[in-house]
């Protein structure tokens, strides 16, 4: 039984870089949650706090519902897995995985009895005598999770413990680990900055951002329905564009998404509908994955977008084009900067009139990339971002670089974001 609760974490170093700002998460009892994150976002921090090893600066940490002040680690049936697996060299793998039960007095017979359920459950029990130096990556890092599990903890914390291994051992361990947890019925706190180990091997996912926790959902409801702009941009592969797009609502009708000089055009009955209309003749960011567009001949779809291929990326099973559809799009790190205030024109329209009007004539795209606006800042340079769409093609496809393509848009599979890059249309969430 562990189920770990954290109120209002805040980790503030000396020196004064906040590592995490004012995190709530609740992890259950025999959960998998990943924690995914950038590096520096905070991961370790927060494993190492609910590990013991650090002392939060404000906020409370509870396990099984009780808080664990002062509680040290060793008492709070914690067992941890990091990416540098330190074995002991002098050691065989059998001796390594039962030091920690020898440590802790138990009699031999059961030592054994251990070790050896332990490495069956990690598919080593055939080298359990073999020295530690000379086993493969993967090898080692079952070692060490095989140290880890002997001691029947309640509760994992694992810190990248793939990130040493290459692709083909990451893919299997990867695997494996979920379905070992799973077995032992044990709860998991997993740190990682991989998308593929999250979204494959979580129950929820928690990404951070800064110290800041950014949404927490099990990886469909976080990939498919993101809180925010960063968690929409952070998950996916291809990445999402983020294009700029001026809603132009006709009530009762329809509503017009302008992105660039072209127009996507939503049902008034589009699920959506209702929340977009209050951002009517404004800009917002709409998020669009390679998912959302499907080639198509020209002028044969209800919604399509055209474009120049940019670029063709040949993975062998896929060919990915990328479209340059002539709209502005935004970085995930420029939401909520004066730079996006900027791009998405809603705040400096009427100080930078006649400027903004030009860009909005355009369609969001700017003819004269070296104007510069009252305050000496020169908008050009923030509209070279061109939105760009990542479109999944047949193997080796014959079109080539520099020429057309059109694709339908599956309107239901957009994201629409504001300015500060929060969701504008977060359903049951
Ligand atoms: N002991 C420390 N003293 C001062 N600053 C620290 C300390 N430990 C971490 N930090 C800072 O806190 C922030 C979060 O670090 P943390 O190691 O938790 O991030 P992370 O997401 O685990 O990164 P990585 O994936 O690179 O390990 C970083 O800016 C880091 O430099």
């Amino acid at each position: 039984m562990a189920d770990v609760t954290l109120e209002g974490v805040t980790k503030v170093f000396d020196g004064g870089t906040t590592a995490l700002d004012n995190v709530s998460l609740d992890v259950a009892d025999g959960e998998f949650m990943v924690l995914l994150g950038p590096s520096g976002c905070g991961k370790s921090t927060l494993l190492r706090i609910v590990a013991g090893l650090d002392d939060p600066t404000r906020g409370t940490v509870y396990l099984d519902g009780e808080p664990t002040d002062g509680l040290a680690p060793r008492d709070r049936g914690i067992a941890m897995v990091f990416q540098d697996y330190a074995l002991y060299p002098h050691m065989n793998v059998g001796d390594n995985i039962g030091f920690p039960l020898k440590m802790a007095g138990i009699e031999p017979e059961e030592r054994e009895r251990r070790t050896s359920d332990a490495a069956s459950a990690l598919g080593i029990a055939d080298i359990l005598g073999r020295r530690t130096q000379r086993l493969s990556g993967g090898q080692r890092q079952r070692v060490a999770m095989g140290r880890a599990i002997v001691r029947e903890p309640d509760l994992f914390l694992m810190d990248e413990p793939l990130s040493n291994l290459d692709a083909g051992q990451r893919a299997e361990l990867r695997n494996e680990i979920g379905g070992l947890a799973q077995q032992l019925g044990v709860t998991v706190i997993y740190v990682t900055h991989d998308q593929t180990e999250a979204l494959t091997m979580a129950d929820r996912v928690a990404i951070l951002r800064r110290g800041v926790l950014q949404d927490v959902g099990t990886p469909a409801a976080v990939y498919n329905r993101p809180a925010t702009i960063y968690v929409a941009s952070f998950l996916g592969n291809p990445r999402i564009c983020l294009a700029v797009a001026k809603v132009d609502a006709h009530e009762g009708s329809h509503i017009e998404l302008h992105i660039g000089e072209q127009t996507l055009s939503l049902p008034w009955a589009h699920s959506r509908t209702r929340i977009l209309s209050r951002y009517d003749n404004e800009r917002i960011i709409v998020g669009i994955r390679a998912e959302a567009l499907t080639p198509v001949t020209p002028g044969t779809a209800s919604n399509e977008l055209a474009g120049k291929v940019r670029t063709l990326e040949h993975h062998g099973h896929e060919t990915l084009a990328f479209l340059d559809i002539r709209a502005s799009a935004i970085a995930p790190d420029e939401v909520g900067t004066t730079k996006a205030e900027q791009v998405l024109g809603n705040r400096w329209r009427r100080p930078f009139g006649s400027w903004a009007s030009r860009w909005s004539r355009n369609g969001g795209r700017s003819d004269d990339e070296t104007t510069s606006t009252a305050d000496g800042e020169t908008p050009g340079r923030h509209l070279r971002r061109s939105a760009e769409v990542a479109v999944r093609l047949a193997p080796y496809p014959h079109i080539k670089t520099g020429e057309p393509l059109s694709v339908a848009v599956d309107t239901e599979a957009l994201l629409f974001f504001n300015d500060r890059g929060n969701r504008i249309d977060v359903v049951g969430r």
